[in-house]
């Protein structure tokens, strides 16, 4: 579904590149999450996927064809909800499917059937002001689901909210994605919101930015009870992310020396 091949990416020629050599695979219907320190250049290769950013070098490829900025297949949902204020739940949730140049009334009428999926059906006329930041970002998935993609992209989604709304939009993002049939990289700080919602973890490593580990979540599914963190293999995995990361840290302190 996604191969990135080889990405190399500088923002400044004068300086070391953040990323060399990134390299990662998302297949059909896979969730693969992105688990990194600050600063490794997970929103980097997250954004050269979508195609908000241009990579240095390397290629990124969807479905088998050279993906070269945003396009239909791709959504990507931010951490900062970046809603439009002055428009409503609805018509942000519309405006995905207006930049694709979807006529008004079936643009409406998609997104409002998305802001159903997402539980905010009730709320389509209220202004983001009016709206809790779990729903926000709720219409922020429903805007990213209305224009039926196959390949979502979300950078920290969950990372501005509670942790009780943090679970709720877990579950209902699992949801969907399986009635979808959804491919989706996520990018998380978080090693528990990585177990808990992927079939992979991509662990990044630091200076340069690069793919450390790549390491299957073999816990059945669906992880709806607290059993799954009961498991042997969540115990062992919690472990090994944990040190992996502890190890990059310490590599980046010991740089910013
Ligand atoms: N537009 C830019 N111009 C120059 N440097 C940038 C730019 N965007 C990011 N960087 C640098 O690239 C590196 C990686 O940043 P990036 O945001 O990709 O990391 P991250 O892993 O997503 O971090 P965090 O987890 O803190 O969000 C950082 O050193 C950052 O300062």
């Amino acid at each position: 579904m996604l191969s990135v091949i080889n990405v190399t990416k500088s923002y400044d020629p004068a300086k070391p590149p953040i990323l060399v050599d990134f390299n990662l695979e998302v297949g059909a219907g896979e969730f693969v999450s992105l688990l990194g320190p600050s600063g490794c250049g997970k929103t980097t290769a997250l954004r050269i996927v979508t195609g908000l950013l241009e990579q240095s070098d390397g290629e990124v490829f969807v479905n088998g064809e050279a993906s070269n900025g945003p396009s239909r297949d791709k959504a990507i949902v931010f951490q900062s909800f970046n809603l439009f204020p002055w428009k409503t739940a609805l018509q942000n949730a519309a405006y995905g499917l207006e930049v694709q140049g979807v006529p008004k009334k079936e643009r409406l009428a998609r997104a409002a059937e998305y802001l159903e999926l997402v539980g905010l059906g009730s709320r389509k006329d209220h202004f983001p002001s009016q709206l809790s930041g779990g729903q926000q970002q709720r219409v922020g998935l429903a805007r990213a689901l209305a224009i039926e993609p196959k390949l979502l992209l979300m950078d920290e989604p969950f990372g501005a909210l509670d942790a009780l709304t943090r679970e709720q939009l877990q579950g209902l993002l699992l949801k969907i994605v399986a009635e979808k049939g959804l491919s989706v990289l996520f990018v998380t700080h978080s090693i528990d919101e990585a177990i808990y919602l992927s079939d992979r973890i991509i662990v990044m490593g630091v200076n340069p930015g690069r793919v450390i580990a790549d390491l299957p979540v073999d816990i059945e599914k669906p992880r709806t009870d607290s059993n799954w963190r009961a498991t042997e293999r969540y115990a062992e995995l919690r472990d090994e992310c944990w040190n992996l990361l502890q190890s990059q840290i310490k590599i980046a302190a010991g740089a910013a020396k």
